[in-house]
């Protein structure tokens, strides 16, 4: 990647052997704003867990944070995250990010344009299964995501086999263009045609993004193929949370609030410095 060329300031990805910190990582934002894209996960990343998917908190001043960081980069943040777009702009409101949304399945590009997946009739009707089913498992929650769909165990750990079942049918009966992507106490079935790291790569080609040391940040199995992407591409990864997960990225940081406070001090910080 040209992430610059022959000048003495130019970003370097960190070296294959790469042992340091986030804080290392996140300094070259620091020093070169205007050659930096973040690509951020949202839940467990920005956000802390929680028991069910719309009890998640958005910490006040986070989305406000969010848009001085865009700014700052010339609008080279973007959310990559299993949520729908719909549901990304409801929870940073009034701000409107860049967001690769279900996994990829679905972009808003930085000059506003729109990438929908098409529903099949076997996918609409999987979906309806698997609410009718999931009514039966008591703390099992079902949501719908329009081009995905997830069965949520995190209340009811015992229902993971059968969730587990439930979700190899429904991917059986709407065949290839559909698949699962197993998460954190989740299953879902989303576009097979899609993932983070494919929504990274189109990012990547966009302005303002084009050109830029790219810097992924995530805590869960769909985000490691947005570190790959990142990694190839010279730049960097940071996965959040439990340490002792297999990763691709380069660094971790500890939970969301340590991630979140240092986004905050970057967006802080006075042009220049
Ligand atoms: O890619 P992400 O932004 O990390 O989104 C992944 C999934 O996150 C949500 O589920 C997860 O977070 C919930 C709230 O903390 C939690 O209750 C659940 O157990 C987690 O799996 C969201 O509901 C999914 O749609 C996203 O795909
Ligand atoms: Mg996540």
């Amino acid at each position: 990647m040209n992430i610059d060329d022959e000048s003495e300031t130019a970003v370097r990805p960190p070296p294959p052997d790469f042992n340091g910190s986030a804080l290392e990582i996140f300094s070259i934002i620091e020093q070169q704003p205007s050659r930096s894209a973040l690509y951020l996960d949202i839940d467990g990343t920005l956000l802390d867990i929680a028991p069910t998917p719309e009890a998640i908190v958005v910490p006040p001043g986070l989305a406000d944070q969010l848009a001085a960081l865009a700014a700052k980069l010339d609008g080279a943040v973007a959310l990559v995250t299993g949520r729908s777009i719909a549901r990304v702009d409801a929870l940073f409101e009034p701000h409107r990010f860049p967001v690769a949304g279900l996994h990829g399945a679905e972009m808003r590009l930085p000059d506003g344009g729109l990438v929908e997946p098409a529903l099949s009739s076997a996918f609409l009707a999987a979906k309806e299964e698997l609410r009718a089913r999931s009514k039966d498992l008591e703390g099992v929650i079902f949501e719908d995501k329009g081009a995905a769909v997830a069965l949520h165990f995190r209340l009811a750990s015992h229902h993971e086999a059968v969730v587990g079942a439930l979700m190899q049918q429904a991917a059986a009966s709407t065949g290839e263009h559909w698949a699962l992507q197993h998460g954190k106490m989740v299953v879902e079935l989303k576009p097979a045609r899609s993932g983070k790291g494919e929504a990274l790569e189109r990012l990547m080609g966009t302005a303002p993004f084009r050109g830029r040391y790219p810097i992924a940040v995530g805590d869960d199995l769909t985000d490691e193929e947005m570190f790959a992407v990142a990694a190839a591409a010279g730049g960097a990864a940071i996965r959040v949370g439990d340490a002792a997960a297999p990763t691709a990225a380069h660094a971790w940081i500890g939970s969301p609030n340590e991630l979140r406070r240092l986004l905050a001090s970057i967006a802080r910080q006075p042009e220049g410095k």
